[in-house]
């Protein structure tokens, strides 16, 4: 079983090429189920630990699956029983239960089983699932102790991860090849419980990936505050946020870190304040400008994100100033951090799933889009798409936002690629949260950026 980390995540098109591809070099497609099966059964044995196993099954290929895996669990001496809804539709999954020597019990009358192996619909499901199969399925996951479903829990649209059933997760989801859209994206990401993917030898590859932890390194020797990204934080009416973004890139390493504005008593000293100028922007000593936390949407505001979009530095750009923004772009790079209003207001309705929305509003704007949520994606204008699916649901309270754009601003700062700084930042913005523990405030999580870059060293 494989983390889904940094692999390629691929739609159910470039899963059937991918297929295709590998049936082209000699695989055949009763070949392929027999090796998802086969690895599907393996996981399910030691992951049942003896226990009875229900396989329900639906017409596809992926009930094919689940008829392969259930004669493979039988073979192994590992009780097993059978249920299905509907005669197989394709010949493969035909051929699978045919070679399935046990009895078929029909769904809706299935007994429970400690263990039950959703192998009912997998990436060809299209349309929302009959209530009475979804009734059946419901009954089975809830009376179940561990419930696992083969590539992609039933009741969810693999390529934008909506919802196509009412149905409670599951405990385990064993990703045939690849991790794909539904894996990560909410809300279909919630019904997956803890993804590992099963290899089944089809070679697959995509510009769109799951985040990974980022390779930092320690500071050179000769290592100075202006060699590890001087970042000036641009201040406004509400100076609490701006200093949160401002501690937070402190924190995530960077060598100065300039704020430019008012600012709070309790702004840690290390902390250099200033008033604002334009011309503090454009010393070139400036690795990073981030503007918009607390910056308000008066007339101070605009000229100080006129001043930050012609100082020529690598630019972040948050909150309100998203919405002064109005379409404007820079030559330098320039990361936008919308969250889903934000986004929306910046870019109209783009049809897709999330990704392909972050995808088509980086191609437009010619920014790095991190687009912000329980599942975080970060694109880029070259097509390069990162997703960060598993951000604790406790990010969502005041101030956190304004923490992530100060963690961005310090990658950003270090240098390198501006699409790497926005994924890193995200990473270590979610991996700080994950050392925060439940119920924390934006504070305590810019407090945990240390230890989440020390993960990364
Ligand atoms: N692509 C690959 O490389 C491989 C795919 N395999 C399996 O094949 C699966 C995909 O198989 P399929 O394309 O046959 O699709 P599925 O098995 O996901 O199901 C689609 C079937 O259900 C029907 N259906 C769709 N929505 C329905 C609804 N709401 N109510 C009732 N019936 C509905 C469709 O008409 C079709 O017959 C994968 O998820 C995976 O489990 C594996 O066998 C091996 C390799
Ligand atoms: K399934």
């Amino acid at each position: 079983m494989i983390r889904l980390d940094g692999l390629p995540i691929v739609t159910t098109e470039q899963m059937r090429a991918a297929e295709a591809q590998a049936i082209a070099a000699g695989a055949t497609v009763d070949g392929l189920m027999a090796r998802a099966g086969e690895a599907v059964a393996e996981q399910v044995r030691r992951l049942a630990a003896g226990a009875e196993v229900l396989v329900v099954c639906g017409p596809g290929n992926n009930g094919g699956d689940g008829y392969v895996a259930a004669a493979a669990l039988k073979r192994a001496g590992h009780s097993v029983r059978v249920a299905c809804f509907s005669e197989p539709r394709t010949a493969a999954a035909g051929a699978a239960r045919a070679r399935w020597t046990g009895a078929i019990e029909p769904l809706s009358e299935a007994m429970l089983a400690p263990v039950l192996l959703d192998a009912m619909f997998g990436v060809g499901l299209t349309r929302e699932l009959d209530k009475g199969v979804t009734g059946s399925l419901r009954r089975l996951i809830e009376g179940a102790r561990l419930s696992i479903a083969v590539d992609v829990p039933s009741g969810v649209s693999s390529d934008d991860g909506a919802s196509l059933a009412d149905l409670p997760p599951v405990d385990v989801t064993l990703a045939l090849g690849a991790p794909k859209p539904a894996h990560v994206l909410q809300p279909a990401a919630q019904r997956c419980g803890a993804v590992r993917v099963l290899d089944i030898r089809v070679a697959v590859e995509g510009s769109v990936r799951v985040a990974a932890a980022p390779r930092l390194t320690r500071p050179v020797p000769e290592a100075h505050k202006y060699s590890r990204g001087l970042v000036a934080v641009v201040g406004g009416a509400m100076p609490g946020a701006a200093a949160l973004t401002a501690t937070a890139a402190a924190r995530s390493g960077a060598g100065y870190v300039l704020l430019l504005g008012s600012a709070t008593d309790r702004l840690p000293h290390a902390i250099v304040r200033r008033r604002f100028s334009a011309e503090a922007l454009g010393d070139e000593r400036v690795g990073a400008v981030v503007i918009g936390p607390g910056l308000g949407r008066e007339d101070q505001a605009k000229g100080r994100l006129d001043a930050a979009l012609a100082c020529g530095r690598p630019l972040v750009i948050d909150g309100d100033a998203l919405h002064l923004l109005d379409g404007r772009k820079v030559d330098g790079p320039m990361i936008v951090t919308p969250h889903a209003g934000e986004f929306t207001a910046m870019f109209g309705e783009i049809g897709g799933s999330k990704i392909e929305q972050a995808h088509e509003a980086a191609r437009r704007s010619g920014a790095i889009v991190v687009f912000k949520g329980a599942d975080t994606v970060i694109a880029a204008p070259d097509g390069r798409v990162v997703v960060q699916p598993d951000g604790p649901a406790w990010l969502s309270t005041a101030g956190t936002g304004d923490v992530l754009a100060g963690v961005i601003g310090a990658r950003l700062a270090a240098g390198g690629d501006p699409f790497e700084a926005a994924a890193d930042g995200a990473w270590l913005h979610a991996e700080a949260a994950r050392l925060a523990g439940p119920a924390f405030m934006a504070d305590d999580l810019a407090a945990h950026l240390p230890v989440a870059i020390g993960r990364c060293l």
